[in-house]
């Protein structure tokens, strides 16, 4: 199986889908951003790709939410949960109090923000906290650090100048496994759904969520999200505890979509912890 995942070496993403994928005979791609993963799946580069969703610490990555709604082709089949440990990664001989700029991912600079705010250093964001190390290494500079992670650091040849930086010791991401649509689907456990609302009228929330409540339908996640064609306007991302072949769920959804509402199924998945 051809499966892709977030670049350079090092990030954790690969660590999260190398734990996941232990078979033999993976043929591995990795991809600059999260957009280029989920586009390489779309064009039948990879068959499965794994991409982070959402961070105990900072919530959703909204990046990962808005592509998976535009590419109409791809589904979820499964979710990964892996602990992160953030740590500060530098060149030999620098020291942490002559640090004065921090590059790292977004989402791993905001695990960190208290961490950074103490040491009164400005930030740079890049496309995976890997791109960052090997940048960080590439430069030389002693006046810099990477945050990310301890095989960044082996990879590019830098230092773990301090582990465990994240603003709460249990930080934990969540990562979900993407295929292309069109197969059976046996996960039970969870739906991901994507709800967009064809009128605005008090209570339309209220009302659809009645519908989950009613069917003893537990939901794990809800998120909004700009519908992109006007200001003020939202869609909303839920996760529902139950598979989409369970009798409840198909339930919800037609009433959702007798109310006049859009309804589209993201995936249905089971949950795999790797430590
Ligand atoms: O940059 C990386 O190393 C990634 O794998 C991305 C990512 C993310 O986007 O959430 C994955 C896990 C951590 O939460 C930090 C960064």
């Amino acid at each position: 199986m051809r499966v892709g995942c977030l670049g350079p070496k090092g990030t954790f993403t690969e660590e999260a889908t190398r734990r996941y994928f232990v078979e033999e005979d993976v043929e591995w791609s990795l991809f600059p951003s999260i957009l280029d993963t989920l586009s390489a799946l779309a064009e039948k580069e990879v068959d499965r790709v794994v991409v982070p969703i959402e961070n105990s610490i900072e919530g959703s990555v909204t990046m990962t939410l808005d592509s998976l709604a535009l590419h109409e082709d791809l589904f979820v089949e499964a979710e990964i949960i892996m602990p992160i440990r953030q740590n500060l990664l530098a060149v030999t001989g620098t020291k942490r109090e002559e640090i004065r700029e921090i590059w790292s991912h977004p989402q791993a600079l905001a695990q960190c923000r208290h961490y950074i705010h103490h040491m009164g250093a400005a930030v740079k964001n890049f496309e995976s906290t890997a791109a960052a190390a090997a940048k960080v290494a590439e430069s030389g500079r002693t006046d810099i650090a990477a945050i990310g992670t301890e095989l960044a650091a082996q990879n590019n040849g830098l230092v773990v100048l301090h582990a465990g930086i994240q603003d709460v010791p249990d930080n934990f991401t969540r990562f979900i496994v993407v295929r292309r649509a069109g197969k059976t689907f046996t996960s039970t456990e969870r739906t991901i759904l994507q709800l967009q609302f064809e009128f605005d009228q008090p209570g339309v929330l209220a009302s659809v969520l009645n519908v989950f409540a009613g069917l003893q339908l537990n939901l794990s996640h809800i998120q909004s999200r700009p519908t992109r064609k006007k200001l003020g306007t939202y869609q909303f991302f839920l996760e529902v505890e139950a598979g989409w072949q369970d009798e409840r769920m198909q339930k919800a959804i037609s009433i959702v979509k007798t109310y006049g509402h859009q309804v589209r199924v993201l995936g249905t998945m089971n949950r795999h912890y790797v430590m």
